[in-house]
């Protein structure tokens, strides 16, 4: 029933209060729900009513909108897991693989990386989680990426949150950060901008369409933004039962 509440308060857009977790299932979905499930999953009867499924929202927004730092408050205060697909792509990057090489190009150029390699990333960090709601930062940042992981996780998100931030603002925190990140500098954010246009348009574009998108004017401070988001987490709302 949070779900009825969660579409009621959120959303008068969200037509139909089912919940679109269990569908759309891969092949690989009863290995994943298995990951989950209180111990309870009849091999006859397939998923049991006791399996907690997982409760996706992802975090999406152009380069230096605020993603990292308002999920890590999310996780604080609502107990999420934090997967940052770029993050996960930075530790796959340092080992000096052929693969780490090649996603470290990707990102200096300020482009996508191949869906399948960040796909593969995220059900690892899925798996190896106890946690059952995630939120998953700068994904899906393109359609492929958005088809690849419905593909093999096979799961949709009941949320898509979408950080609104001016350029000349976004671009100004990106150069301050000071992470020692190879992607801060203004040849690759320009990049990264024109990417976000391109390829991350089309995405909200879709999730608008399908009543799961919540649009934040990202321009303020951290906690103003954050109060924005809090009413989206309320804790009754996202617990799965
Ligand atoms: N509301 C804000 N006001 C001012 N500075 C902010 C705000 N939110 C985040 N920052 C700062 O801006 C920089 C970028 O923020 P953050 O890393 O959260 O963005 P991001 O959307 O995750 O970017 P990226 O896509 O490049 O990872 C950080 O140094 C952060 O401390
Ligand atoms: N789904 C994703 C997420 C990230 N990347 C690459 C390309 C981005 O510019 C870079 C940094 O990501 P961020 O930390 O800003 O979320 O990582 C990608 O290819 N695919
Ligand atoms: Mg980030």
């Amino acid at each position: 029933m949070w779900r009825r509440r969660f579409a009621f308060v959120c959303s008068p857009l969200v037509s139909s209060p089912k919940s679109t977790l269990i569908h759309n299932q891969a092949p690989y979905w009863h290995e994943y729900a298995k990951a989950f499930t209180t111990g309870n999953v009849n091999s006859e009867e397939g998923i049991s009513s006791k399996v907690k499924v997982p409760f996706i929202t992802f975090v999406l927004g152009g380069p230096g909108s605020g993603k990292g730092t308002q999920c890590a408050k999310i996780v604080e205060t609502f107990g999420f897991a934090h997967l940052s697909a770029g993050e996960l792509l930075r530790k796959e990057m340092s080992s000096n693989s052929a693969k780490g090489v090649m996603i470290r190009d990707t990102i200096k150029e300020g482009k996508i990386v191949p869906s399948e390699v960040t796909v593969k990333l995220i059900q690892k960090a899925i798996e190896s989680s106890n946690n059952n709601k995630f939120i998953i930062d700068g994904f899906p940042r393109s359609e492929e990426n958005r088809i690849t992981f419905e593909k093999i996780i096979g799961v949709e998100p009941e949320l898509v949150i979408f950080f609104d931030c001016i350029e000349e603002e976004m671009v100004k925190r990106v150069l301050s950060r000071n992470q020692g990140r190879i992607d801060d500098n203004i040849e690759t954010v320009k990049k990264r901008l024109e990417v976000f246009v391109t390829l991350s348009l089309p995405v909200l574009d879709y999730y608008s369409r399908k009543g799961k998108l919540r649009k934040i004017e990202a321009n303020g401070t951290v906690e103003e933004i954050f109060e924005k988001l809090r009413p989206l987490f309320a804790a009754e709302k996202v617990s799965i039962k």
